[in-house]
């Protein structure tokens, strides 16, 4: 469980860099793909489970696998070069190639003098500065105060630092100790040469590679843009301020997705709210532009679950149909349009998360060509109970070498996961204390900078 990279859909093979960043990317494992079930997970439905709830539901793994390879060629949005500014948390669709040298002229490591020639030397008046044209050469026996970052004079053979010098009483500099040649001088061309590769395809953008791309000459870098993704709140009951009352609820999930998404390499386009109102979700569903239409709530079979007949309507494929998870089963995936998906998150606000996590993420991830976070186990601190058939997603927090599992893990609460670092993938059955479980890190303790939530 330790190799990286995004899990790219081999079939999305439609433009230039797409083969790169499937190259980049290749060989992460992750998330599983048909052969990752692993032990514990069915294919089929238990049978003691009442068939026509389970029938079509897929074991967790299968489902992550099928998000992530949903995207069809041409899916992707076109690569775009964006500002400096406007690239933190994307990934590069074009590599970075330098513009120039790196240093770009010989320069000066440390403030002191630029000496030529054993010394003692005769000392220049007149000193060199970081920031100013081409200095004058030295001659043999001459030197000149110099500043870190300063052009290195021509015929220059070592920098002497401050510390190592001593000025005589005539004015002349002598060398505390050897001077070796070249010393403290980072000659032009020490990082890079222009046109050397200094990052793949498929980077992701952190303000490390901001920093690198700037020094290397770039004003603007060419990205796989954000997919877009449109937000449907469903549900009459939910209240937008104030305190529940009178049966109705404040929605949770609009203010909680929008950032999650962002975190996830959305950009989010539209966040509304359209109650039980079946029309209403017809219309915004085929009049959305979006690259995923996201839903909460009405995922169920119930009197006013518009999610199904909805996409019965348009005649919309689905390709997660449930999934053996707990919270969440009854999320759900599906191709709206040739280049449009719908996930279908579970109104319940933790069942919401786990949708999100099971087939947003891995979508979202394809289409914005990101790299896959590594997966990695850690041993639980407590016994975790298991659903009988189904995958848990219970949050944790990390202590430690150990996930320690948090309460209030029910699936209308989001009081352990506020509080949790990562989520733990309990399989069937439960997990005993010390049992090594895969953790699925929240965004906020992955990331640990603002990357993901710009
Ligand atoms: N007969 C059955 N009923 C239900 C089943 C089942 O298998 N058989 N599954 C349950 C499970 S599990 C879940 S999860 C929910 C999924 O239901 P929906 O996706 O249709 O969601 P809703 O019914 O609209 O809402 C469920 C619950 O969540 C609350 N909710 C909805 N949206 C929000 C929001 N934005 N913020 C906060 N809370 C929200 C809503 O008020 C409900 O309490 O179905 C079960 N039923
Ligand atoms: O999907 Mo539900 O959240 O298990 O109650």
């Amino acid at each position: 469980m330790t190799t990286r990279g995004a899990q790219v859909d081999e079939d999305a093979e439609d433009f230039d860099v797409e083969e790169a960043l499937a190259l980049v990317n290749e060989g992460n494992g992750h998330p599983s793909g048909p052969g990752r079930g692993g032990p514990g997970h069915r294919a089929t439905p238990h049978p003691a489970q009442p068939q026509e709830a389970r029938h079509r539901a897929v074991p967790w793994p299968q489902a992550r696998g099928t998000a992530a390879r949903a995207v069809r060629a041409g899916a992707r949005r076109a690569p775009v070069p964006v500002s400096l500014d406007a690239a933190l948390g994307l990934v590069l669709a074009a590599p970075l190639t330098a513009l120039t040298d790196l240093p770009s002229f010989d320069t000066s490591a440390m403030d002191g003098w630029a000496v030529a020639g054993p010394g003692p030397w005769d000392v220049r008046d007149e000193g060199v500065l970081a920031g100013r044209g081409e200095p004058e050469p030295l001659t043999d026996g001459e030197a000149v105060r110099i500043a870190t970052g300063a052009r290195v004079p021509q015929d220059t053979t070592a920098v002497l630092r401050s510390e190592y010098g001593r000025t005589d009483t005539q004015g002349r500099l002598h060398a505390v100790g050897e001077v070796g040649h070249g010393r403290d001088i980072r000659p032009r061309g020490q990082e890079c040469r222009n046109g050397d590769q200094l990052l793949p395809v498929g980077t992701l953008v952190t303000p490390a590679v901001l920093g690198l791309a700037a020094a290397a000459g770039y004003d603007t870098l060419t990205v796989v843009p954000r997919p877009r993704v449109d937000v449907l709140v469903l549900g009459d009951e939910l209240l937008t301020e104030g305190l529940p009352h009178d049966g109705r609820i404040r929605d949770a999930l609009g203010p909680m997705l929008p950032p999650w998404l962002r975190a996830l390499g959305a950009e989010v386009t539209t966040v509304r709210r359209i109650g039980d109102d079946a029309k209403a979700l017809h219309r915004a569903v085929t009049r959305s532009g979006a690259d995923v239409i996201v839903t909460t709530g009405g995922t169920a079979a119930g009197p006013v679950d518009h999610v199904h007949p909805t996409l019965r309507r348009i005649d919309a494929e689905l390709l997660v149909n449930g999934v053996e998870v707990r919270p969440g089963h009854p999320m759900l995936l599906a191709r709206t349009k040739e280049n449009q998906h719908l996930v279908g998150l579970p109104g319940n606000p933790l069942a919401a998360v786990s949708g999100l996590l099971t087939l947003a993420e891995p979508l979202l991830r394809t289409l914005a060509a990101r790299p896959a976070p590594e997966p990695y186990a850690l041993p639980l601190r407590e016994a975790v109970h298991g659903h009988p058939h189904d995958t848990r997603l219970v949050p944790v927090v990390l202590r430690g070498d150990h996930a320690v599992p948090l309460h209030y893990n029910g699936p209308a609460m989001l009081r352990g996961v506020a509080a949790a670092d990562a989520l733990a993938v309990v399989p069937p059955g439960g997990a005993r204390p010390g049992q090594e479980t895969e953790l699925l890190d929240l965004p906020w303790a992955a990331a640990g900078i603002g990357v993901c939530f710009t």
